[in-house]
């Protein structure tokens, strides 16, 4: 099948947000301490991209089998996880970037809007999420048709990862509150995304039970990388990889690849040239405090017991 080149339409052009290109639904927004905005979407903190009217499509997806669909907290991974589907599935190649290749329904930044484009859409369809389990693309995955991979990483590095690419974009309000106040807010679940122990904890017990959804940490990616995207391909069924295949897909996906790379960037837009920041585990020590830090290990050990889930700090 011949891959659909999508044309981005200027509305849906990712790049600095305005209230003004989002006015179907300007009447939610909130500005909260440091002039921190944001949306609240079935009570949970959201970015004010994120509207109720395109949450709302993307609730009513249908998928189907062979749709791809990912989800993670914010800064875990995902454009990495997105890179590794497309060239597993041989879905890149005539495509111009990975944003302008990704079905993003719940965000004003997505390339295709309308359901009929979304059904339109070449397959294997790829769709992107940073949605929590229950507020996941076309219902509840366990249930659905296609498959589910969700990225995780240790919250220690996703809050810092997060902290030094949201603090004074245009889609924070220019938030300006500095790195005490952030962790405060993301501890207590006010950051865009809301709580990340909750919505790191809900796919992670979804895909104990569910044979569709494939639980994926930054940290096994970054360590085992060759053993990483096999688990990968098998799950989305290309087992077979060669040797050969799989040295080629190795060799772009590695960090200073992809910072370099023409598909995996993410365009001229100034404010996302701290994307490709470091790319590292452990990089939360030269943002933590030892105090933070050990309150941070205190919160971890409260919210996680018992779960079965652990990460690598470093
Ligand atoms: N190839 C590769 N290898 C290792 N690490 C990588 C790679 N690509 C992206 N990254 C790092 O992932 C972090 C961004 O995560 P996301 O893509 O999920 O961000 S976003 O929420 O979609 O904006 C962000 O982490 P930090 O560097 O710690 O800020 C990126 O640098």
């Amino acid at each position: 099948m011949t891959p659909t080149i999508r044309s981005p339409s200027p509305k849906a052009r990712v790049g600095e947000y305005n209230d003004a290109t989002h006015a179907e639904d300007a009447s939610a927004l909130i500005i909260g301490e440091h002039g921190y905005k944001h949306r609240l979407l079935d009570s949970r903190v959201m970015p004010p991209f994120i509207t109720p009217t395109r949450y709302a499509l993307s609730r009513r997806i249908r998928t189907r089998d062979s749709d791809i669909c990912f989800s993670s907290y914010p800064k875990s991974g995902s454009t990495w996880l997105s890179y590794i589907i497309f060239l597993l599935t041989d879905s890149a190649s005539a495509r111009d970037t990975i944003q302008s290749s990704l079905i993003w329904v719940e965000s004003s930044w997505t390339y295709l809007r309308s359901e009929a484009e979304v059904e339109a859409a070449s397959e294997p369809r790829v769709f992107k999420s940073h949605m929590p389990y229950d507020m996941a693309l076309g219902g509840v995955p366990a249930e659905n048709k296609g498959r589910y991979i969700y990225i995780a990483r240790n919250p220690k590095d996703v809050v810092t990862s997060y902290y030094r690419f949201e603090s004074g974009k245009s889609w924070t309000g220019f938030y300006d509150g500095g790195w005490e106040h952030w962790l405060g807010m993301f501890v207590d679940g006010k950051v865009q995304r809301g709580d990340w122990f909750h919505h790191v904890l809900s796919w992670w017990e979804a895909s104990q039970r569910a044979e569709n959804i494939l639980f994926v940490k930054y940290e096994d990616l970054k360590r085992d990388t060759t053993a990483e995207i096999r688990r990968i391909a098998e799950f989305l069924g290309k087992s077979q990889l060669t040797e050969e295949r799989m040295t080629e897909i190795e060799s772009k996906i590695g960090f200073e690849e992809m910072k370099k790379d023409k598909f995996s960037s993410l365009g001229d837009v100034k404010e996302f040239n701290q994307f490709f920041r470091k790319g590292e585990i452990g990089s939360w020590k030269d943002q933590f405090t030892v105090r933070q830090s050990e309150m941070f290990d205190q919160l971890c050990e409260e919210r996680m017991s018992g779960s079965g889930l652990h990460f690598d700090y470093e």
